[in-house]
């Protein structure tokens, strides 16, 4: 669902703010804009690819966050899903540590791997990547980069939350490696970076997921 088809294109920063403004001003709680992202962006990956087993990566922010929501919506949706998570869940924080928690107390199988992942990927029909959105400051760092490498050797339809981990979601600009998904699933508006460069090559197709906020507010910033 877009509740406004024409908002266009914001920075990393702008949407930033519409997740502030949307909590401060509009009285929205932050785990109510992430569980809107995450059933969202979930119903899309079920319309992408209806069938087969679903690895999600979550980062130590709220990409990991959102990705932990999509794990519980697809596991409710008879999906078989796994968890790879880059921190203990007792390192992570707010909402990612909320969401984390439901998944967990849901029976969501949750790995934390020391060592390589690649052999798991390559079992799952679909990767979504939860490891960076708009908090990302390049380059990657640790097993960030290491397990973007190893989805992109991956045989699997690959999806990425709000920004392909790697991607610089204002200038296009494709950092090394950059996970390479065939969708890109973006919260509230699509990313000004993505129509720069060459950053359709790491996008793949995008489609913009409603967070919930009002129509309002959405065309304050609508222009
Ligand atoms: N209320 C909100 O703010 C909402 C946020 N949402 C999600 O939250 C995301 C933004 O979350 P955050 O601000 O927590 O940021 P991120 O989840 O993008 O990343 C922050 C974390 O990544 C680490 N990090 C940053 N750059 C790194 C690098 N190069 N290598 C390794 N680690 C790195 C930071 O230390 C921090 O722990 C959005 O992209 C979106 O997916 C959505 O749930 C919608 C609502
Ligand atoms: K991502």
């Amino acid at each position: 669902m877009q509740p406004v088809r024409s908002l266009p294109p914001m920075t990393c920063d702008q949407v930033r703010e519409i997740d502030q403004v949307a909590m401060n001003r509009y009285q929205m709680p932050s785990i109510v804009l992430m569980e809107n992202a995450g059933r969202g962006a979930a119903e899309a990956i079920q319309a992408i690819v209806p069938d087969g087993r679903v690895v999600i990566l979550c980062g130590k922010g709220n990409n990991g966050g959102d990705g932990f929501a999509i794990a519980r919506h697809l596991q409710l949706a008879g999906r078989g899903v796994r968890i790879f998570a880059i921190a203990n869940l007792d390192e992570l924080k707010g909402d990612a540590a909320t969401q984390a928690r439901i998944a967990q107390a849901s029976g969501i199988e949750i790995d934390v791997p020391e060592g390589t992942i690649d052999s798991a990927l390559n079992s799952a029909e679909v990767i979504v990547d939860g490891l960076l959105g708009t908090g990302a400051k390049p380059p990657l760092r640790g097993r960030y980069a290491e397990w973007v490498e190893s989805a992109n050797r991956a045989d699997a339809t690959r999806i990425a939350l709000d920004i392909p981990t790697g991607l610089d979601g204002d200038t296009g600009e494709a950092g090394e490696p950059t996970f390479c998904a065939h969708h890109t699933l973006t919260f509230a508006a699509s990313k000004v970076g993505f129509a720069k460069a060459n950053a359709g090559i790491h996008t793949g197709d995008v489609q913009v997921i409603s967070i919930g906020v009002p129509l309002k507010l959405l065309r304050e910033f609508a222009g």
